[in-house]
């Protein structure tokens, strides 16, 4: 096994979780026990707990726990095909602006704050494993009085994060702990790194839509019928019942196909001039579910992404 770093002396991180890597026992436990190879817990800015993870072909991804946010898909040779705002604050007074925030058990506005609360909230690392060789870590968020005072349900939130050498994938299962059912929606709310002008994605053609402008409280119901959709202005759109596979072009010079499994609908976001500093920096297209989901105890509901070069 690679060598790994297992600091565990970490501000803010929650120990008893860590604990629970793979064969590791305690505390003290001995390197060769700790996380898997490729697995590495530092801190990350403003000293949050962040998990590095690092392939053999020198890909790596970062994950804060605080929001389970995925803030970084670098390429072997650096480039981050991910995108952190200028204005993201590391000091848990607000979500990370960037990278891949959650947005559950809400997306949007609603009954309770916007996007939900997973993106404000603390979750653990449960598993580290090492599949042929690249990482693969599982982050786990639960009900707790926080959570319950804005919406009363037992839930636990399983999420994997996958890196191989061209592609990163992440797999979301949210459980009814509950002994009354819920139901929710979701999102993960992607900034890809972009030349705003040259960008453009391909798939949602035939798409119903709902846009959120003007009015983000009625959207305007439509359809799709461009083959390629560019981010001349203002974005923010949903479309319904979208293909299971995608294609941006990050106007970068980089193709980047966005698949998914039970993600139904997506999203497209650029906020143009309301973002002055760095709107042409990045466009978001978010994989998410509109339609509520429904669980009774005990019910599970998983989705999968995987973004990959192509
Ligand atoms: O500013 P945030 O709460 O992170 O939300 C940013 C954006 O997220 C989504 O893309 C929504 O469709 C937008 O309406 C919202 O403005």
């Amino acid at each position: 096994m690679a060598s790994v770093s297992i600091p565990l002396s970490l501000p803010h991180l929650n120990l008893r979780r860590v604990n629970r890597f793979s064969g590791m026992a305690s505390a003290s436990a001995n390197r060769a026990t700790g996380p898997s190879a490729g697995v590495k817990i530092t801190e990350g800015v403003g000293n949050l707990p962040r998990v590095v993870l690092t392939s053999p072909h020198g890909s790596e991804a970062e994950i804060y726990l605080y929001g389970g946010c995925l803030t970084s898909w670098k390429l072997p040779g650096g480039k981050d095909l991910l995108f952190v705002r200028p204005d993201a604050v590391f000091d848990k007074k607000k979500p990370i602006s960037g990278g891949l925030p959650h947005c559950f058990p809400q997306f949007g506005p609603g009954a309770i704050q916007q996007h939900g609360f997973a993106r404000n909230m603390d979750w653990s690392v449960v598993n580290s494993e090492n599949v042929e060789g690249d990482p693969v870590v599982t982050f786990e968020l639960k009900d707790e009085p926080y959570s319950r005072a804005m919406w009363d349900f037992g839930f636990q939130a399983l999420y994997k994060v996958m890196l191989n050498s061209k592609s990163v994938s992440t797999e979301l299962k949210i459980t009814n702990t509950d002994s009354k059912p819920f139901s929710f929606t979701t999102a993960l709310h992607t900034y890809f790194s972009a030349a705003v002008t040259g960008a453009s994605v391909k798939g949602l053609k035939g798409c119903k839509t709902l846009n959120k402008d003007p009015d983000p409280k009625n959207p305007l119901e439509g359809q799709e019928e461009r083959d390629v959709v560019t981010f001349p202005g203002f974005i923010d759109c949903i479309y319904l019942d979208a293909p299971a596979e995608l294609h941006l072009d990050n106007g970068l010079g980089d193709v980047i196909t966005i698949k998914n499994s039970n993600w139904t609908d997506t999203v497209l976001w650029n906020p143009h001039l309301q973002i002055e500093a760095c709107y042409k920096d990045f466009v978001c297209v978010e994989n998410a579910k509109i339609g509520r989901v429904h669980l009774e105890p005990s019910e599970s509901w998983v989705a999968t992404q995987q973004l990959s070069l192509s």
